[in-house]
């Protein structure tokens, strides 16, 4: 199975409608988000960035129904997402706190799965297919805690394709990694974007990082959050860390879009991008 990733036709599988994000304090509420509009088509890896506070968490919680809305609608599949829907799994930064350290590895990757009643002989087969992808083929019987941090993320993504997912929603899931580390993940998740055709969210504070990974990158702005810029990062799909990050187009896309974030610092919530940005090649 290999859907070619993303395309122009195909339907929106996620759609986020004038999203607003109130949060409720005994002053009477921060508005984090104000207007978010934009909606992802199925197979699209998708970077988000913008300033530090500009709600790509608050973003992310509640596209992933952990958090309710405050006014708009946010659809996967033509439905409201009012839960965790089932067609989702998050990966975030803080892979130590998300592994339970008395499990096993593989323990560790059946766990969604058991709490979703799926049988053992299942979970085995799709921990292991999911341990395989992610390149940790023998360390299903150790524990987290005898692994590396990057291996210990690779586990936490494994765990999250084991649920066979149509959306991979990873809030800066690198962050705490060093770099060499983090240039072989990024890599992984390009991989594994491209044979499983899974559809990704992925909030980078990386500049580089979200250039190097999207298809599509989108600039919030400060909170209130509004879309600030959405950009087609149009630079050859077979990726590599040395010939990628040295294209002309990769530095014309990373400059843009660290202006974009400069704009965006001064941008509370006031100018939206309504057509995606096409850089010209230079
Ligand atoms: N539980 C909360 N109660 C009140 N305000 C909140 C809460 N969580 C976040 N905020 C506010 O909402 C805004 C967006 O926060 P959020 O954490 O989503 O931003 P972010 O872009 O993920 O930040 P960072 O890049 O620093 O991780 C900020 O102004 C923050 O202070």
């Amino acid at each position: 199975m290999t859907p070619e990733p993303s395309g122009a036709a195909a339907r929106p599988l996620l759609v986020v409608e004038h999203l607003k994000k109130v949060y409720p304090t005994a002053t009477g509420g921060v508005e984090a988000v104000r207007d978010l509009h934009f909606s992802v088509p199925e197979g699209q890896l998708v970077c988000i960035v913008g300033p530090s506070g500009a709600g790509k968490t608050t973003l992310l919680k509640c596209i992933a129904g952990l958090l309710p809305i405050t006014s708009g609608r946010i659809e996967l599949l033509g439905e409201a997402i009012t839960a965790p829907p089932k067609a989702m799994a998050v990966v975030f930064q803080e892979y130590g706190r998300s592994l339970f350290p008395w499990m096993s590895v593989e323990a560790n990757v059946e766990l969604p799965l058991k709490s979703a009643g799926v049988s053992k002989p299942e979970r085995r087969a799709a921990a292991a297919d999911a341990l395989h992808a992610v390149g940790l083929d023998d360390a299903g019987g150790k524990y987290p805690w005898q692994l590396s941090g990057g291996m210990q993320q690779r586990v936490a993504i494994a765990r999250a394709l084991a649920y066979k997912p149509k959306v991979l929603i990873m809030d800066e899931p690198f962050a705490a990694v060093d770099a060499q580390t983090r240039a072989d993940l990024e890599d992984l998740i390009r991989v594994i974007w491209k044979q499983l055709g899974v559809t990704i969210l992925f909030v980078t504070h990386d500049i580089d990082e979200s250039v190097y990974l999207g298809e599509r990158v989108v600039v919030l702005s400060n909170s209130p959050t509004v879309v600030q810029d959405d950009v087609v990062i149009d630079l050859p799909a077979e990726r590599d860390q040395l010939t990628t990050r040295s294209h002309p187009q990769f530095a014309a896309l990373r400059s843009h879009i660290y202006e974009q974030i400069q704009r965006a610092k001064h941008n509370r919530g006031t100018e939206t991008a309504s057509t995606p940005t096409v850089l010209r090649r230079h």
